[in-house]
């Protein structure tokens, strides 16, 4: 088994940890397998690498997304440090339309999370230093990107942190509120 699935409190998006092999020198990990990722129902494609470096613990980025048709699904990990990764269903018409989960993913614990179209992502760092590594299933198309505060108090998420100990990019310090948010997006059934 190359690796397994779990699901989350929110239908479609999936913890996914993948077999590591353990030897005298080390380990050894397909970190993502086009084909062994189908076989537990991963059928996006994944059309680019994102890299972010956070520097202090709290550094939140997000919440984000891409309208389509940009609309990107994510599957992310942490390779340095640790993240506490959430996502949020923003499709209209989903019986879990506003809900979030989130879920700890670390360089210990080699998780990856996948997020589906649909869904606002964003994490808050555990740990100094910390490094993300994403696949994403669409390209970086900025004049499609859209934002929500991360303590938007409609969305209540636990960040694990006092919204004022946030370290925040300019951009996301100006996000919009969940309220005001026109979701491009529409329920279609849950992914799964
Ligand atoms: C996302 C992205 C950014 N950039 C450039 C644009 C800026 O000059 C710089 C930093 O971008 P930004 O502040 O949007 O990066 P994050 O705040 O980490 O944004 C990400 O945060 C959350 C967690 C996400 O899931 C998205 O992938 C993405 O929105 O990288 C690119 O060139 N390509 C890209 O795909």
């Amino acid at each position: 088994m190359a690796a397994l699935i779990e699901q989350t409190a929110l239908p479609g998006v999936r913890i996914i940890s993948p077999r590591w092999f353990a030897d005298n020198r080390g380990a050894f990990c397909e970190t993502y397998n086009q084909e062994s990722w189908a076989k537990l129902g991963v059928t996006e494609t994944f059309v680019q690498d994102n890299h972010s470096v956070s520097r202090d613990i709290g550094t939140v980025r997000g919440l984000h997304f891409q309208s389509p048709p940009s609309a990107q699904a994510k599957l992310v990990r942490v390779i340095v440090g640790a993240i506490w990764d959430v996502a949020v269903d923003i499709r209209k018409g989903s019986p879990t339309y506003g809900k979030w989960v989130g879920v700890d993913l670390t360089a210990e614990n080699k998780r990856q999370l996948l997020i589906p179209a649909g869904f606002l992502h964003g994490f808050v760092t555990r740990a100094p230093n910390t490094e993300v590594v994403y696949k994403c299933s669409s390209t970086y198309a900025p004049a499609t990107e859209g934002a929500v505060r991360f303590d938007d108090p409609e969305l209540n998420i636990d960040w694990g942190i006092p919204g004022s100990n946030a370290v925040l990019s300019d951009k996301d310090a100006v996000a919009g509120r969940f309220a005001d948010l026109d979701s491009p997006f529409a329920f279609e059934g849950d992914v799964q």
